[in-house]
């Protein structure tokens, strides 16, 4: 399994560089430190809605002996003009709004009577209090973003906070997943018998979004090897990896490989792990010449979905800058399973007592057949256990390897 593992990683190039608007950036990874163009706070500002003072002129201020002070302006947050705070007056100021050339400190309302001609104010502050002074959050020039982030909410924030428009980060890749099957109809429309709906398409294409991808699924194709190439020669120039499904395993009509065995463009292979035995990866000549990656999955759903997560996510996000992100770790097996010989095998199973820091402190247990079409089964797990080819039987309350999904 990890010889297959090895070609289809190889299929990847190294993460790519683009420069695309922030605002579509969510998800993507910087490829460069990005450091701010500009300070911020950008102005000294008010924490508070009060008024801007100079701190000595209220240090006597108490309950008993308030200060009052003409108030000379009234500053909501937007004003853009600059405004000096002349002795002896204080400006009623807003959250947010840039205090005055010579106030020093900000009184809350709260501790004032409010009035917009004469405010009396009950209580002193030091200087600098409920003042954000201009650079104190990042300093124009300060790093803002290091490489190889990647970016989230709070980084999107950040960058708009900055002005910044556009970002220069490793692309997303272009996963083009496309499922064969002459039984296959798509959803919504009404089933003949025999028929069955699609199911790995919009499967896959989850999965590879999920794993940070630019993934679209395109209409499936039946098992009519023309029509199959057609399909690949017309998606193949704007795809950076094809994934097909169904199609590669011993009947008289596997699409996939009779389109593809015989050129060489892929290689089949018979992996020693289940479910998702029959394999294949290579490369496919688009209509312009491009060498696009192509992994063949088996079409048993369980199948597919599994092999996605064995050969093809962990590949696919580092491509894009993206770190592995499916934890591994020890569980107590909840009840005895039996495991084919010679072959790894990922069971479907469900985590509990999950203390995410503590290694010891999963038990996880197995839910459905080992049979590779139920779905249901893939629905429920959270956990996928992975048991070793030489093994053949794990017995309850040995730990056992999982993959979190
Ligand atoms: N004589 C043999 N038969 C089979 C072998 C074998 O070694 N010798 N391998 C079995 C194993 S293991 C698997 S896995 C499957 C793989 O088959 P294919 O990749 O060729 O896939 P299909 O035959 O097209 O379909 C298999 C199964 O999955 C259903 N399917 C396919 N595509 C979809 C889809 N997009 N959505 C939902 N369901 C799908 C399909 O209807 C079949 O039931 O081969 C075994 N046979
Ligand atoms: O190897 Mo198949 O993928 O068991 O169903």
């Amino acid at each position: 399994m990890s010889d297959h593992q090895t070609v289809v990683a190889a299929l990847f190039g190294a993460p790519g560089s683009v420069r695309i608007p922030a605002t579509q950036a969510l998800g993507t990874v910087t490829v460069a430190e990005i450091a701010a163009p500009l300070g911020l706070p950008g102005f000294d500002n008010s924490a508070m809605d009060g008024y801007a003072v100079r701190a000595d002129e209220i240090a006597s201020a108490t309950d008993g002996s308030p200060v009052r002070l003409p108030v000379a302006e009234d500053i909501p947050a937007g004003r853009t003009d600059r405004l000096t705070l002349q002795p002896g007056t204080a400006h009623r100021i807003m959250t947010g709004a840039p205090v005055p050339v010579g106030a020093d400190a900000v009184i809350p309302v709260e501790v004032t009577d409010g009035r917009v001609d004469i405010v009396t104010i009950r209580s002193a502050v030091p200087a600098g209090r409920h003042i954000r002074t201009a650079g104190s959050d990042i300093a124009a020039g300060e790093p803002a973003i290091p490489a190889g982030t990647r970016l989230g909410a709070p980084q999107i924030g950040l960058l708009a906070a900055l002005g910044i428009t556009e970002v220069t980060v490793a692309p997303r890749l272009r996963v083009v997943v496309l499922s064969t099957g002459s039984e296959l109809v798509t959803p919504g429309t009404p089933l003949q018998y025999g028929q069955i709906y699609e199911s790995n398409g919009p499967m896959l294409t989850a999965a590879a979004t999920e794993a940070g991808a630019d993934a679209t699924h395109v209409h499936f194709v039946t098992d009519d090897v023309g029509a199959f190439r057609a399909r690949l020669d017309e998606i193949s120039d704007d795809a950076d990896l094809i994934i097909t499904s169904g199609g590669v395993s011993a009947g008289a009509f596997e699409v996939v490989k009779d389109a593809l065995a015989a050129s060489g463009e892929v290689e089949f292979v018979k992996v020693a792990m289940q479910p998702g035995m029959p394999q294949g990866c290579g490369r496919y000549a688009s209509p312009s010449g491009r060498a696009v990656p192509i992994v063949t999955l088996p079409g048993n759903p369980v199948s597919s979905l599994v092999s996605f997560e064995v050969f093809i996510r962990t590949p696919l996000r580092a491509a894009m800058g993206l770190p592995p992100d499916r934890r591994r770790v020890h569980a107590h097996l909840e009840s005895d399973i039996r495991s084919p010989a010679g072959k790894r095998q990922f069971l479907r199973g469900v985590l509990s007592r999950s203390e995410p820091d503590d290694a010891e402190g999963f038990a996880v247990k197995p839910i459905g057949p080992p049979a590779s079409h139920h779905l249901r089964y893939l629905a429920r797990a959270d956990a996928l256990i992975d048991i070793a080819a030489d093994v053949d039987a794990v017995s309850a309350g040995t730990p056992v390897d999982v993959i979190m999904l």
